[in-house]
């Protein structure tokens, strides 16, 4: 039997969406096909003479792999995330890496069209539609050194000043390689995830993985915006797509520096532990005079409703400022460091108690920028000199990764770098 539970040769699956091996496979039922449990009921309604189940709206999501910017930048938030850094291997150069991309890019828009990986697919994700999957792929700045391409290397994949509260462990940080994999669905989420680092093959190695969540589209009416493990609303104050600047603040800018990046962004990744059981000591009031929002649904303790702008200079009747001058919200704000202005799309992660008996949970922040030098960096050294929030997490690890524009059709994520 073939790894999609079919009896017939793997091959004869290429090119088919899984939607329509299940029809296909169904309609074919009585010819003694055997299939995997999950995909066993569309198949029996195929078979009944029934029109397969349709998709619910979550499963039928699909993102363009192809376009100006890679997906999974703007993308809205999915619900299951894995982060992947490959460190390429021993006398794997600038070849081999052109090679993975192509690879990678190849299965990457299958994947994100629903369909299985070709040749060899594990089936994990078979019954199921896109899920608005999306792969995200991006160079550290090892990567450069290791491909013969260190005079390509951006200036903005410098590394990151070191911040004084950090608690950095470096095995889990940076990498040559970086993917992002978002979907609406766990299963779908790990079948690509397995899927990419089969594909690596002896070209690179995983040097990390880590695991995230986030709301599922539908479970709530309001608020819209996710929550994080503290409790708070959290994204809030994002920049939009509709904003005037928004591209010039998250995308490298075609005419920019380097050309290749034109249409690129800068992700700075960072595992964040959140020391809960401390936070979670604390009362409602204190709580929200961290962040300086409500935590019922995010409003600024200044007034108004989730979007209102914070009123920094409202002071109270003890004749203090209404958001405290350390809040988090407060100090975060582009207004306190130059305009400063980053896209943050994070993951909750949760990997059990440490060896500490703590939670290891917290965020996996991951914020864009067109660069990270006017982005990340500003607001970490005001936040490392004097955010509320501080005490309560722990920066473990950090990436900074150069994330290309996206493929257009017939090309690959990376090649303007590559192949030029
Ligand atoms: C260096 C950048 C930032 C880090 C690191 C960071 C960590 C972090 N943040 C929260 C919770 C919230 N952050 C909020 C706002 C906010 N945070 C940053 C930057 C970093 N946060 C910015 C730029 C902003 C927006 C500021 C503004 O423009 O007003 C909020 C408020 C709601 C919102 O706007 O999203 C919360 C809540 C946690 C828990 C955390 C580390 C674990
Ligand atoms: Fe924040």
């Amino acid at each position: 039997m073939d790894p999609e539970g079919s009896a017939e040769p793997r091959a004869a699956l290429d090119g088919v969406s899984r939607r329509r091996l299940l029809t296909t496979v169904g309609a074919a039922g009585a010819g003694g096909l055997a299939l995997g449990a999950a995909g066993g009921a569309a198949a029996h309604a195929a078979a009944a003479g029934d029109a397969p189940d349709p998709l619910s709206a979550v499963g039928s999501g699909t993102v363009a792999f192809h376009g100006e910017h890679q997906a999974g930048i703007t993308t809205p938030m999915h619900s299951k995330g894995h982060l992947i850094a490959f460190d390429l291997a021993p006398g794997a150069g600038r070849k081999e890496a052109a090679a993975l991309m192509r690879r990678w890019s190849a299965l990457a828009a299958r994947l994100m069209a629903g369909r299985p990986a070709e040749g060899d697919d594990t089936g994990v994700a078979l019954d199921a539609g896109p899920s608005s999957l999306t792969l995200t792929f991006g160079f550290g700045r090892t990567f450069f050194s290791r491909t013969g391409l260190a005079a390509r290397r951006p200036a903005g994949l410098d590394p990151l000043p070191a911040f004084s509260a950090d608690q950095l462990d470096a095995r889990r940080s940076n990498g040559d390689l970086w993917v992002q994999i978002g979907a609406d669905d766990g299963l779908v989420a790990f079948h690509a995830l397995r899927a990419i680092q089969r594909a690596a093959g002896n070209t690179a190695g995983v040097r990390w993985q880590m695991n995230g969540f986030n709301r599922s589209p539908g479970a709530t009416a309001r608020p819209m915006t996710t929550r994080n493990l503290m409790g708070q609303v959290d994204g809030t104050n994002n920049p939009r797509p509709s904003d005037p600047d928004f591209a010039q603040r998250i995308f490298v800018p075609s005419g920019g520096e380097p050309a290749w990046l034109a249409g690129g962004s800068y992700a700075v990744v960072r595992r964040i532990r959140m020391l809960l059981d401390d936070w979670e000591a604390l009362s409602l009031t204190k709580q929200e005079q961290i962040i300086g929002r409500r935590k019922a649904d995010g409003t600024p303790l200044t007034g108004g409703t989730e979007t209102t702008a914070l009123a920094l200079d409202e002071l109270g009747a003890d004749g203090k400022p209404v958001i405290p001058a350390n809040a988090h919200a407060r100090i975060s704000a582009p207004e306190q460091s130059g305009g400063a202005a980053m896209l943050r799309r994070p993951f909750s992660y949760h990997d059990g108690i440490g060896a500490d008996g703590t939670p290891d949970a917290g965020l996996l922040f991951i914020c864009w920028q067109a660069d990270p030098l006017r982005g990340f960096v500003p607001v970490q050294r005001k936040l490392d000199r004097g955010d509320a929030l501080s005490p309560f997490v722990r920066h473990e690890t950090s990436g900074l990764f150069a994330v290309p524009g996206g493929a257009r059709e017939g090309e690959y994520v990376g090649q303007r770098l590559l192949e030029s």
